[in-house]
């Protein structure tokens, strides 16, 4: 289905990322696995065989990207498809009275500049990359694909910081669709809900039973493969552009 496709997968090394990387290679693409050098990324990418490599980013620095960008280009001579996965989870509340202690910016800062800033900074970088590519029968040059999470609608107690950064995700989905239209580059956001990756893990069991519970239908956390099918499906429908979907079981959060 993907012959021929190169995609690039940052947080590639594990949970959505990883299983994103794995159904692209499954359906006959390459795949350029982008995560911290300190993550599982280089047994990832053997895992994967010829068709993967890892090469260790921080998604925040614009020489790793391009470094990637290059990488990937020297490697597999294109790039078709971008998905932005790389994240990271913080909770606190604004204001914690019982410490007398209010959020640590420098938190604060750090959840932006991952989720919302490295999100930004590998769009930026591969637009230019993806748009040397011909356009197909269609015009389309290919797809940036980036996750936000439903916390950007729904966010909950101590989650001012994740909330604002996958907010910010949404928000300029749209704009970046728009700025990339001409160059026949689409832009689509996935907000999931509650899945079962390395970040839910660490939760205790009775937790994780309780946010399945919360969940309508199907009442449990979504496996990482539902991710990546959602990923495949945007990659192949070419009327998809500008657009945040959630996937979450029609769960919305309380607070
Ligand atoms: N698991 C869930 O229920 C949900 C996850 N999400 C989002 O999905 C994305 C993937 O999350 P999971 O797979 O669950 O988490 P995960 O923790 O399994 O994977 C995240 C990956 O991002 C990498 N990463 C973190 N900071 C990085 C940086 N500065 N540069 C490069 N790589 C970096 C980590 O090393 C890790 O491999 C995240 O953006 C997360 O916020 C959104 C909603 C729900
Ligand atoms: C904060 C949550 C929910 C309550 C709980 O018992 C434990 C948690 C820690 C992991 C959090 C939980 C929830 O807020 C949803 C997120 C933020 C989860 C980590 C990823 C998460 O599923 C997400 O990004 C949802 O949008």
């Amino acid at each position: 289905m993907f012959k021929g496709l190169v995609g690039l997968v940052t947080g590639g090394a594990s949970g959505l990322g990883r299983a994103t990387a794995e159904q692209l290679v499954k359906q006959g693409g390459r795949v350029v696995i982008c995560d911290l050098p300190s993550s599982s990324g280089q047994e990832a990418a053997k895992q994967l065989g010829e068709n993967s490599t890892f090469v260790p980013i921080d998604v925040t620095s614009e020489k790793d990207v391009k470094n990637a960008l290059q990488r990937t280009f020297d490697k597999f001579g294109r790039l078709d498809v971008t998905v932005n996965c790389a994240g990271v989870a913080t909770a606190a509340r604004v204001y914690n009275f019982k410490k007398d202690q209010p959020f640590d910016l420098k938190s604060f800062q750090k959840t932006i500049e991952v989720n919302l800033i490295g999100t930004f900074n590998v769009i930026r970088l591969s637009a230019g990359l993806i748009g040397k590519n011909a356009p197909d029968a269609d015009g389309q040059r290919g797809v940036i694909i980036n996750t936000a999470s439903v916390a950007a609608f729904d966010g909950q107690i101590g989650q001012a910081a994740y909330s604002a950064s996958k907010a910010g995700v949404v928000g300029m989905t749209l704009p970046i669709a728009r700025d990339l239209a001409k160059q026949g580059i689409r832009v689509v956001t996935i907000a999931p809900g509650l899945f079962r990756t390395p970040m839910m893990q660490s939760l205790p069991e009775p937790a994780i039973k309780q946010l399945e519970a919360s969940v309508p239908f199907p009442s449990r956390l979504g496996q990482p493969r539902e991710f990546a099918l959602l990923v495949q499906s945007i990659i192949q429908n070419p009327m998809l552009n500008g657009e945040t979907i959630r996937l979450d079981g029609s769960l919305r959060m309380q607070p």
